[in-house]
């Protein structure tokens, strides 16, 4: 007897819309399992169709007879229970999810850029029409993390969420700090590879890792956080210098997520930072992402996985296909997004960071005084000084304790101007360490 016996007569119906490295493994995947899918949910899980663009392009393993470049009028169609949204970008992304709902469709997708700039209006039309609305995909890939926040960790408090959540500059990071290469050769590779698009700035300027990270601090604080709130600085400026600055100290150079509370509010930022690596994250390598929850009963909890791909990504999308048909079944839908607590999200300059600073300076008594003034006077504390010698001159590379950022931006554009540093060689922000939380 077949498993699916057990579950005669229900059918769900799904749309796919768009067909591109994730459409393409959802659809394979949504054949290939049917069988175990359908005893899953409770339904058998039928495509209805498939919108794409071009109707020419070779789809290996795709029903021809499915494929309709009208997505509009599938994603509406009165056949069709669930709709999946992998086109990406905002537009017709976002057009396509609020008519989808409207008609009382369940909704899943994987859109990152249209969550963390339009989420309030989407989750609005979702609760306006009672309507799921699952994304998982759209943060860290396949790995587990929003519904752990959403539904695993809701009767905790979050304090904070650190997180390597772009593979692309995470490949390229890595090869940087293996190899001793720089930034140009390393992305170069990443393109290769196929890690990193033909256009890469969505990722090396960290567009993609600040929209999860707007989505993820979201559902951390309970609170309104749009991509326009997260603080973005990408790796372009990463140097080989930087790296080998880390080294001497026994960090490595990662690009982080970090959602944390701040004062009365919130403070979500992306950039480049050093951590030990002793830190679970310095682990993390290759194209992985990663993410690290800390929360008030829970304790430390790690995320780890494949955070971009097709099939990964698809298995995400997968498993919010299942929740929204079981959901479906059962009359019922996902939980709604809480935003109750309306945190003020704090500008970049409030927040306390620590930084990595090493200057060439010239090895000559007199020049440690004003280098340690140019810190006092914006009441930045120095944690550790360590000088190389080399030759007339010395790498001077220090270490602050926590301070407001303003206050240690205002330090470097101070020893800048001074006539002892001939060079302000690298500058990044250090986390992951004892004295943070
Ligand atoms: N690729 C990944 O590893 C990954 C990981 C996590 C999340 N995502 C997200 O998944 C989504 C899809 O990503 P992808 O990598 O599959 O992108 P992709 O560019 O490979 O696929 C998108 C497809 O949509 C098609 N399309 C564009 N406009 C359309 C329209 N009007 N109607 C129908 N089809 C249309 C394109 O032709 C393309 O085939 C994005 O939101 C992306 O951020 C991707
Ligand atoms: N481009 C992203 C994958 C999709 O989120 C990355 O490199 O992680
Ligand atoms: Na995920």
């Amino acid at each position: 007897m077949s498993v699916v016996e057990d579950k005669p007569g229900k059918v769900l119906r799904v749309a796919l819309l768009g067909c591109g490295v994730v459409g393409t493994q959802v659809a394979r995947l949504l054949a290939e399992q049917a069988d175990d899918l359908a005893v899953r949910t409770g339904a058998r899980l039928e495509l209805a169709g498939i919108a794409v663009r071009r109707l020419a392009h070779a789809r290996p393993g795709v029903d021809q007879a499915l494929l309709t470049t009208d997505a509009m009028a599938l994603a509406t169609r009165p056949d069709v229970d669930v709709v999946i949204e992998v086109i990406g970008g905002i537009e017709p992304a976002r057009s396509l999810i609020l008519a989808a709902m409207e008609h009382g469709k369940s909704v899943v997708t994987a859109n990152k850029a249209l969550l963390a700039e339009h989420g309030e209006q989407v989750h609005a039309a979702s609760r306006a029409f009672g309507a799921d609305l699952y994304y998982e995909a759209a943060v860290a890939g396949a790995i587990p993390i929003l519904r752990p926040m959403r539904e695993s960790l809701a009767g905790d408090t979050v304090h904070r969420v650190l997180g390597i959540v772009n593979g692309t500059t995470n490949f390229i990071l890595d090869r940087m700090d293996g190899s001793g290469a720089d930034f140009g050769d390393s992305l170069e590779e990443a393109q290769a590879l196929g890690y990193a698009e033909a256009d890469p700035t969505a990722d090396v300027e960290a567009f993609d890792a600040a929209a999860k990270a707007a989505i993820l601090a979201g559902l951390a604080f309970h609170t309104r956080v749009t991509a326009a709130d997260v603080y973005r600085e990408g790796i372009t400026e990463v140097t080989a210098a930087d790296i080998a600055s880390a080294k001497t100290l026994g960090r490595t150079v990662k690009l982080l997520a970090i959602c944390e509370r701040s004062g009365d509010g919130v403070a979500v930022r992306v950039h480049p930072a050093m951590i030990p690596r002793s830190h679970p994250l310095a682990a993390v390598g290759g194209a992985y992402n990663a993410v690290f929850v800390e929360a008030q009963s829970a304790g430390r909890l790690m995320f780890y996985g494949a955070g971009a791909g097709g099939t990964p990504t698809a298995a995400a999308v997968l498993g919010d296909v299942v929740a929204v048909a079981r959901n479906r079944l059962a009359g019922t839908r996902g939980p709604e997004l809480s935003t109750y607590a309306e945190l003020p999200v704090r500008p970049m300059g409030d927040t306390l960071t620590r930084y990595h600073v090493s200057l060439d300076v010239a090895d000559k008594p007199g020049v440690l005084a004003p280098v340690a003034e140019a810190f006092a006077s914006h009441g930045v504390s120095i944690q550790a000084v360590r000088q190389t010698s080399r030759g007339d001159d010395a790498l001077l590379i220090i270490v602050t304790h926590e301070a407001r950022d303003a206050d240690l931006a205002a330090t470097i554009a101070e020893l800048q101007a001074l006539p002892v540093v001939r060079a302000v060689a690298s500058v990044m922000r250090v986390e992951g360490e004892e004295d943070q939380s």
